[in-house]
Formats: structure tokens, C-alpha cells, sequence
């Protein structure tokens, strides 16, 4: 699924008022009613307190047909009008007009803070002050409207987005509504995404209304959101006449005196991601570990009993390192990187150590192979492009980043981004249980395994993300978060493959 900008649904919003030759008004009509039918069928006739909190622009206008039709349904709707400025939009005045003179209800002017009703905390509040229209900071008497809103504890449903929440960009410390429920238009935002302003949104759910067909399937995202329906189609199955050498042959490299584990789940996760051949390239004092607990792989010891050393590694065309990988950053397991990042010219993987590595020694970075892909967490990422202010410079630098060393980075967090050049591809599998130990080590080895079996880069690390938080979401289907340790994430790899071709079970 698509994400597109503030500007770009604003366009498509003229668009299909030009092609299906509607009014602003008959789009805000149906748009509205959308949302009212879902308000309608979970409140399910409650006896609850309404409040709908409506800007003076097209935000606010949707919200005064919610509560309009609420009204005629028999609720019990207070109508705010957040008077925050003289600018009324047409759809506004004109679904203004319509509540006063078909509901006779008198919808309250919210000029400065003594005008702001007491919210209890059993109330249900629409919260229809800001849309994708909000472009600056709220003047202080809105701010407190925003904070007092949130104190209350009421239930609370925002249409189309949290209001002082941006779709693409921030305004520093500035509150935004915590919605329980956002009810977006067409196609959800970018800030229901980023680690920063994802929690305001609470549960989004996209509401159809019925944008043009033509300009969503043409006009270029901002983002795209993965989920199965995109995961399916990037899966490369295998045929039957083939043997090992098809499958192609990863070496993972990394390693060091008490960091073995991260080896073994690494090299075990590309093993189970398909790899044909694997080798494990490791410091001596790892080989036994290794060998027990992984048949499968190969071991190439370095000649270095506690961390890796310079060796020459036996490639051939088309075989894939995936490096770093508890590795330590000892100065002569960097002289190791440094010569595979002069010989080897196919995409690697670049993980954990491996990154810190390249933090430390920023001249490396332009050897790395064209294509590479890099997998830092917050820290390393940060070791890597330096601060940044908010989410969205972040994306910014790491586009950047991107563009520079013509390289994929995957920004892990609960909605894991992968960024190659100037796409931005989220993924919506995952749970908080995959923050643990280990869980990392098994991503390399996915994407590693994949690299090797021939996947475009940019695809590997997309679709490893995916299965590998996939794989997660299984694991505490029969279980909880607090228990997954990242060798689950490996025994569930195939059944989440497998899962991209069952259809969801339907209840009888
Ligand atoms: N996109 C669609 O397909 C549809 C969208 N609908 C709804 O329309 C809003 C967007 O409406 P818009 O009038 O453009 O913006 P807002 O209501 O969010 O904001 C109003 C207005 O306020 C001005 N403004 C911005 N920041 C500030 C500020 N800090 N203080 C004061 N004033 C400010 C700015 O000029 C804005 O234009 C969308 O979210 C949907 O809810 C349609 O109803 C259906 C189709
Ligand atoms: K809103």
C-alpha cells in the first residue's frame, strides 16, 4: 500500500472531484459518511456522551456532517467549533449552516481557554480540529485545547489524523491528540509509521473513499507499506530440477571470544532461508561451537584464537559474505573488512561490528560493493550518519546516506524501514517480544541467505525483513513476547514462507 504526502492527497483530492465530477462538498459528504458508519456500528447506539471537536477547515467540516448524522441517529452530540482562525473553508461554512439549521443544535465557539467544556472521562470525543491541512505551530489557547483533551482520558477517535500531528514533517514540542482510533482517508500517513508520532495515532484503521483509482496507482509514494500481498510477490520459488550449487553460497563472517551465538543464529537463519552452501568464518576458539550446534555449515577459522584476523577467503563469483556479526572491533579484525571490502565487488551484508567498524574507519565506506545492504539499530545508525533532530530528517540523512554510497540501509525499529535511494519501504509484520537478544544476528543471516540465492538487494533486505518479523508474529501467536528468544524467529522461518501462500482462516 501506498503513503503519499499532505500535498499529494490534497491533489488527489481535486482530481477525482474533476473525474467523477463531484463537488469539495459531495467528496466531504461521502468521505464523512464513511467515517460516521464506523463510528455508528461500533458505539452500536450507546448512550454516551458525544463531543466533536471541529477546526474551520475541511477537517472540521467532516467532522460537522459526523455529527450531524450522529444527531439524526439519536445520539447525544455536542458540537465545539475551534475558532483558531478567520479562514473558513467552504466546506466548513457550508456543513455549519446545515448543522444549525437541521439539527437546531448551536454548535459552542471555542475562542481561548474559558471557553473549553469539562471533558469527563467517560465522554467519546471526535477530534476534527486539524487535518492534512495543518502547516504551523498552533497558536497556545489550541495547544492547551490539545493538552486538556488528552488529560481527560475520553475515548477518543481522530478523522483522518491526531490533530497537531503532520502527515510528512514535525513542529517541535507541540502537543497532539492521543487518539484511541485514527479513521484516515484513502491512505494512511507517514507519521503513523516513525517511532516519534506512531503512538498518537493508536489504532488506524484506512477508510475507502473512493479516491481516483488512476491517480493511486500512478503517482509515486512517499513510502510503501509491506505486508503479505507485497511479501508474495517478491518470494522466488524454487523449481525442481536444481541442486545446492542453484541455491548459491553464503559465508557469514564474524565472531569473537564469548559473541559465538550471534555466528550460529546468523549462519542457522540463512541455512533456513534457503542458502545452498554456508561458511561460517570465525576466530579458532569458535570452531567446536560452531560444529556441534550447526552441521549444515562449513567453518573457515582465521588464524586468531579470539577474534577475526585477515585471511583469504577461497570466493567464487556470485558467493555472498554477510559480516560483522559479534565480531568485536578489534583494529585487526578491521584489517580483515578492509581487504574483503577491496576484493569483493557483489553485495555484501553489513551488520552489528561490522557498521561500528565503518563508523570508526569512515574512509572504508567508499569501498563498500555497490548494492551492499546495512542493518544498524538506532545506535549504530546514528554512529553512522551522525544525530538528527527528528524522524523525518532521519529519513532524510539516511536516503542521503543512501544516494551517496549507493547502498540499502534497513532501519530497524517496530516498523522496520528499508531505504534505497528514494524509496522508503515499511514493513507491518513484527512485535515487541523480536526486541531481544540475537534477534538482529538472525536478520543478517535471512538477508544474507537471500543475497545468495540470487535476490536483488534492495529485495532481499525488504522481503528478509518481512519473513523475519513474520516469523516473530508466529512465534507468539502460540506464546507471549516476553518469551521469544531469537532461535524461535529461526524454526518459524519456513512456516512464515509457507504462510505467504495460505489464505487467511475464516471463522465459521
Ligand atoms: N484529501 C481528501 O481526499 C479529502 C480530505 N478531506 C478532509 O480535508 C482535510 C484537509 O482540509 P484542509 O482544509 O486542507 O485542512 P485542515 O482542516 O487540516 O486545516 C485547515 C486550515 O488551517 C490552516 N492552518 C494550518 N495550520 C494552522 C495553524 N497552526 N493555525 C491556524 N490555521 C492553520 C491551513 O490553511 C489549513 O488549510 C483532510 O484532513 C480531511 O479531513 C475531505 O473532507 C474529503 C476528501
Ligand atoms: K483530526
Amino acid at each position: 500500500m501506498k503513503i503519499f504526502t499532505a500535498q499529494q492527497l490534497h491533489e488527489a483530492d481535486q482530481i477525482t472531484q474533476k473525474n467523477q465530477q463531484i463537488t469539495s462538498l459531495e467528496l466531504m459528504e461521502r468521505a464523512s459518511t464513511k467515517i460516521f458508519e464506523e463510528i455508528n456500528n461500533r458505539l452500536n447506539g450507546a448512550e454516551i456522551k458525544i463531543k466533536v471537536f471541529c477546526g474551520i477547515g475541511n477537517n472540521g467540516g467532516d467532522g460537522l456532517v459526523v455529527a450531524r448524522k450522529l444527531m439524526e441517529q439519536g445520539y447525544h452530540v455536542d458540537v465545539y467549533v475551534v475558532n483558531y482562525s478567520d479562514k473558513r473553508s467552504d466546506g466548513f461554512l457550508a456543513n455549519y449552516r446545515v448543522v444549525k439549521e437541521e439539527t437546531k443544535s448551536r454548535p459552542v465557539l471555542l475562542k481561548s481557554e474559558e471557553d473549553f467544556p469539562e471533558i469527563k472521562s467517560n465522554d467519546f470525543v471526535i477530534d476534527a480540529i486539524f487535518g492534512i491541512g495543518l502547516n504551523r505551530p498552533l497558536v497556545g489557547w489550541v495547544q492547551k485545547l490539545i493538552t486538556r483533551i488528552n488529560d481527560s482520558k475520553a475515548f477518543k477517535v481522530a478523522i483522518d489524523m491526531p490533530s497537531g500531528m503532520l502527515a510528512d514533517g514535525v513542529i517541535k514540542d507541540q502537543p497532539i491528540i492521543e487518539a484511541n482510533y485514527t479513521l484516515t482517508f484513502q491512505a494512511p500517513k507517514l507519521a503513523f509509521f516513525l517511532p516519534e508520532t506512531a503512538s498518537y495515532a493508536g489504532n488506524v484503521q484506512i477508510i475507502d473513499i473512493g479516491i481516483d483509482r488512476k491517480y493511486l496507482a500512478e503517482t509515486s509514494a512517499k513510502a510503501i507499506l509491506i505486508g503479505k500481498e507485497q511479501a508474495v510477490s517478491l518470494y522466488q520459488p524454487r523449481s525442481k530440477f536444481t541442486h545446492k550449487g542453484d541455491y548459491g553460497h553464503a559465508y557469514i563472517v564474524g565472531g569473537s571470544y564469548g559473541m559465538m551465538g550471534s555466528v550460529v543464529l546468523s549462519s542457522k537463519a540463512a541455512l533456513r532461508t534457503g542458502v545452498g552452501k554456508l561458511t561460517s568464518v570465525i576466530p579458532q576458539c569458535g570452531y567446536d561451537i560452531l560444529q556441534t550446534s550447526l552441521p549444515e555449515a562449513m567453518v573457515n577459522v582465521v588464524p586468531h584464537d579470539i577474534h577475526l584476523v585477515e585471511t583469504q577467503l577461497e570466493l567464487k563469483e556470485g558467493d555472498i559474505i554477510g559480516f560483522g556479526m559479534g565480531a568485536g572491533t578489534h583494529e585487526k579484525s578491521i584489517e580483515l573488512l578492509t581487504s574483503l571490502l577491496h576484493q569483493v565487488k557483489t553485495p555484501m551484508l553489513i551488520d552489528a561490528d561490522g557498521l561500528n567498524m565503518l563508523s570508526k574507519h569512515p574512509e572504508l565506506l567508499e569501498l563498500i560493493p555497490e548494492k551492499s545492504v546495512l542493518t544498524p539499530h538506532p545506535k549504530e545508525l546514528e554512529r553512522l550518519i551522525g544525530s538528527w533532530n527528528n524522524d523525518f530528517e532521519k529519513l532524510d540523512k539516511v536516503q542521503e546516506f543512501s544516494k551517496k554510497y549507493k547502498v540499502t540501509i534497513v532501519v530497524k525499529g517496530s516498523y522496520t524501514m528499508t531505504i534505497s535511494s528514494d524509496n522508503i519501504y515499511i514493513n507491518t509484520t513484527g512485535n515487541p517480544g523480536m526486541a531481544t537478544a540475537g534477534s538482529g544476528d538472525v536478520l543478517s543471516g535471512v538477508i544474507t541467505g537471500l543475497l545468495a540465492q540470487g535476490y536483488d538487494p534492495a529485495i532481499a533486505a525488504v522481503f528478509g525483513v518481512y519473513i523475519h518479523a513474520q516469523a516473530g508474529d508466529m512465534v507468539i501467536a502460540d506464546s507471549v513476547p516476553d518469551a521469544l528468544i531469537a532461535g524461535d524467529i529461526i524454526e518459524y522461518l519456513g512456516k512464515a514462507i509457507r504462510s505467504l501462500f495460505e489464505k487467511p482462516e475464516t471463522k465459521a
